[in-house]
């Protein structure tokens, strides 16, 4: 594995598939999962509860939400609904005996606060990365732009998953033009269930050959 520690799974936006990808690396890779900052509670059960299920894991394997807010909205925006501010001090890892893969809110550009950006959150917790994005038209430029911002950073980027109809044509350009492998496609599923996420987890890489 590149980083022992963990692995950070961003998007290229909200409702992309980043908490179903984290179900299936989590299975496939034995981590724990940790959601820091949960936003939307008013209206969504939470990715926590979600990946519990989809990946039957025991509940030592989720590490609660650092921040849970009820908007569904930004982190930022969620806090301050409810008066409150992110303390970065906060948004740490937890040391543990395995891996953990660590979901982000939304996508890169996602404001935790004034001074700190989700893209900034990856770097503070010098996790590498693995991008999720949609497989179908217009993922060519979301995919290139959310690669560029990650690159200028110099954070780790371990592989592209996309999620959806299968488009070869789609994972070639960007791997091409982002200069790195799309590690998994997800087809469109008609159920998303536990079966699923196990059959798929099969498919998935070995965190050390990639
Ligand atoms: N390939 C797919 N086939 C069918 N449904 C999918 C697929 N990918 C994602 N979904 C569904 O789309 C919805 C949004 O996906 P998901 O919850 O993983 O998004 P997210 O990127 O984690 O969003 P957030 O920013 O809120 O954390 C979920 O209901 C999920 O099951
Ligand atoms: C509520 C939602 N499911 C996510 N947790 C938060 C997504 C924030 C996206 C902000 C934005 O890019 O406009
Ligand atoms: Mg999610």
């Amino acid at each position: 594995m590149t980083n022992s520690r963990g692995v950070f799974i961003t998007g290229t936006d909200t409702e992309i598939g980043k908490t179903l990808t984290s179900a299936i690396l989590t299975k496939a890779w034995n981590t724990y999962y940790w959601k820091p900052l949960q936003t939307g509670l008013e209206t969504e059960q939470g990715d926590s509860p979600t990946v519990a299920s989809l990946a039957q894991l025991p509940p030592k394997k989720i590490i609660p939400p650092a921040y849970s807010f009820k908007a569904p909205l930004s982190p930022m925006a969620a806090a301050s609904k409810e008066h409150t501010t992110i303390n970065p001090g906060r948004l740490v890892l937890p040391q543990l005996s395995n891996p953990i893969l660590v979901e982000g809110a939304g996508g890169l550009m996602v404001p935790i606060r004034k001074d700190l950006l989700m893209i900034d959150l990856i770097n503070k917790l010098d996790l590498p990365t693995i991008l999720v994005a949609r497989s179908g038209l217009g993922t060519i430029n979301h995919t290139l732009l959310s690669l560029e911002a990650l690159t200028r950073r110099n954070i780790h980027i371990l592989g592209v998953v996309l999620s959806g109809p299968l488009n070869t044509e789609n994972k070639k350009t960007i791997e091409e033009f982002g200069n790195t492998k799309v590690i998994l496609q997800i087809p469109h599923l008609d159920v998303v269930n536990p079966t699923i996420v196990t059959s798929l987890a099969q498919e998935v890489p070995d965190l050390r050959d990639i």
